[in-house]
């Protein structure tokens, strides 16, 4: 299976998937924009097509592959983001594109730069289809990166692309030095946010305390090197949005995937107050002390 592999994206997590795949022998093809080959030529023969590109580029790679994808051929995505246009997930908009293929969501705790540095790490991949979920375990699998199978994708791919939206929060919690009093009442209530959204979408509950969901949670809301984290430190700063993401190195998914959820939490009656302030504050209608002043100031209510 050395070469039967093709990884779709050459940014920070494309990267460090292609590294993890060549700690078992695997000499994956990268396919970018800027490589010059035409992608739907390059993909005959590949046992796995793994997209790691960002949310934004996710249709356009659909449109590349449209016809030149077998039915055998395993599809993962990696991206962890919501499409702004359906507001469906990528592993949904893989779905629609290609509905005769296994489809298979990869996603946990996984700071490109921690893996870079080769530090140990683990993560899911979940499939409707077993036997692809056990071939992308197997290929992925190292003493540097500990594979999990799971059989609840839509839980798997919402828990990794939610968190990014109580990361920008937990961000400008620390931004603001607010203690970690407030910080385990914001990811613990952030958590109970992300079930709730999340099991109206299909997820499972469970799903939402492993890895891709509370795992991922405790990583980037912690972690300086999550570019959503970055987002919320920098508001809380009292820079404007654009002032940080001009500065940010890749992409901050959790700045769209807010905007994708207060829409269907909106039209479904789904509360979501973490959210909302995080929009409001994305949207620089409030600041990062008044949106905390609004969370705390809420009526009472049970646990
Ligand atoms: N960096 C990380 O630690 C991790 C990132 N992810 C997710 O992986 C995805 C990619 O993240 P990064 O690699 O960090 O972002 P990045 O900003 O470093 O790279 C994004 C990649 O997407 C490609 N891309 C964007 N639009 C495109 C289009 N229209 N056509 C073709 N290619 C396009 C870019 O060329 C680039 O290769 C995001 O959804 C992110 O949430 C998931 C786990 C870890
Ligand atoms: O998803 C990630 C780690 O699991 C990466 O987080 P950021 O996109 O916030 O950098």
């Amino acid at each position: 299976m050395n070469d039967r592999i093709i990884i779709i994206g050459a940014g920070a997590w494309g990267d460090a998937l292609s590294k993890l795949t060549q700690i078992n022998g695997c000499e994956p093809t990268i396919w970018s924009r800027s490589c010059g080959r035409v992608l739907s030529e390059m993909i005959t023969d590949r046992v796995a097509i793994i997209s790691a590109v960002s949310m934004s580029g996710v249709p356009a790679i659909i449109d590349r592959l449209h016809g030149a994808i077998e039915p055998n051929q395993i599809i993962v995505t990696a991206t962890k983001g919501l499409d702004a246009r359906t507001n469906l997930t990528p592993a949904q908009l893989w779905h629609q594109a290609f509905p005769n293929n296994p489809i298979v969501v990869l996603s946990g705790p996984n700071l490109s730069l921690e893996i870079q540095q080769g530090l140990p790490a683990a993560t899911v991949v979940a499939s409707h289809d077993v036997d692809a979920a056990n071939t992308i375990q197997t290929i992925f699998s190292s003493p540097k990166f500990r594979v999990y199978t799971n059989d609840d994708p839509i839980g798997v791919e919402l828990g990794g692309t939610i968190k990014n939206v109580i990361a920008i929060a937990a961000g400008t919690c620390d931004g603001l030095k607010l203690g970690d009093n407030a910080k385990s009442a914001l990811l613990t209530r952030g958590l109970a946010e992300i079930i709730r959204i999340g099991q109206y979408w299909g997820g499972k509950p469970e799903t939402f305390y492993g890895l891709s969901g509370l795992g991922d949670l405790l990583t980037t809301c912690n972690s300086p090197l999550s570019r959503n984290y970055q987002v919320g430190y920098g508001l809380a700063q009292g820079q404007t949005l654009s002032e940080v993401l001009a500065n940010l190195k890749g992409t901050a998914e959790g700045v769209n995937t807010t905007k994708v959820l207060i829409q269907i939490a909106d039209s479904n009656q789904i509360y979501m107050p973490i959210t909302v302030l995080v929009d409001r504050l994305l949207q620089g209608q409030i600041t990062a002390p008044e949106a905390i002043v609004a969370l705390m100031s809420r009526d009472r209510k049970s646990e």
